[in-house]
């Protein structure tokens, strides 16, 4: 059998083994980490808008987190006015670094709106019509701290699709959802490789689709970590697991 996807074979990282691969990304491979968000930021949105596209689901909002799974939401944010949306991102503590100074920027000049508050949940049902998650990726230790919690909670309560970044935000990257009031993504966007909380016996209990992205591990990363991944259709940015 040589198809992971039909025979199931995929294989899914420990955290530890995230950080790890990551970490070779840029210093063996010598990555810059604007190079692969901008490639990781774009499967989102590729992802996103194949499963809500922007004909029917015409306002998205991105909550974008202080660290790179938030990066990754400020460049899908940029990409999905290219696709059609109307963005808007709710981005509550910036890491004063160039890197995301100048993803905001950039999102600015596309267009999209940033909120200086985040608005009350009815609202946000009302104004949008599908979100982002790109609070919280593969460094996460639960529980979320205090000061974050409102822009979680406005992800689990909305009522409206979420779209996960690599990690549904809140859940341990193991184990996966960890209460009955956990975050529940209807989308997840898992990058370079899943990791353990993206297996199917997990993911099927919530009808989440999988779809995985970040089309830039080099061959000698897939043999270190041993990995077993779904091939991508021909040039595509995203495939669904
Ligand atoms: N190797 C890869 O495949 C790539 C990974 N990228 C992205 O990078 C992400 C990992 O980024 P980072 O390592 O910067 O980390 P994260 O973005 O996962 O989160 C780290 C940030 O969250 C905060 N945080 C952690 N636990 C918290 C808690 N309990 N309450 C409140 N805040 C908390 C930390 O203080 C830190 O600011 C991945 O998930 C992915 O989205 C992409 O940008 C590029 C390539
Ligand atoms: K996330």
């Amino acid at each position: 059998c040589n198809n992971a996807t039909k025979c199931g074979n995929i294989n899914y990282l420990s955290q530890e083994n995230a950080a790890a691969l990551d970490q070779d990304l840029f210093t063996e491979y010598k990555f810059s980490v604007d190079q692969l968000m901008e490639l990781a930021g774009l499967s989102v949105a590729t992802a996103v808008a194949k499963v809500y596209p922007s004909s029917t689901y015409k306002s998205a909002l991105v909550v974008c987190g202080p660290g790179n799974n938030g990066g990754d939401g400020l460049v899908a944010a940029r990409h999905m006015t290219l696709f059609g949306y109307k963005v808007a991102i709710y981005y509550p503590k910036r890491t004063p670094k160039p890197l995301y100074e100048n993803l905001l920027l950039q999102c600015e000049k596309f267009g999209v709106t940033v909120l200086q508050s985040l608005p009350p949940t009815d609202e946000v049902k009302n104004e949008y019509k599908v979100l982002v998650d790109a609070l919280f990726g593969f460094s996460f230790k639960p529980p979320v701290r205090e000061t974050l919690k409102p822009a979680l909670d406005v992800l689990i309560d909305s009522g409206l699709p979420v779209c996960s970044v690599d990690i549904p935000s809140g859940w341990d990257v193991e184990k996966g959802p960890q209460s009955e009031n956990s975050l529940q993504p209807n989308l997840l966007i898992s990058l370079s490789a899943p990791k353990l909380c993206a297996k199917p016996e997990i993911l099927s209990k919530l009808n989440c689709k999988h779809y995985l992205g970040g089309r830039f591990l080099p061959p000698g990363i897939i043999e270190k970590y041993n990995l077993t991944l779904p091939p991508y259709p021909g040039q595509d940015q995203v495939v669904e697991i």
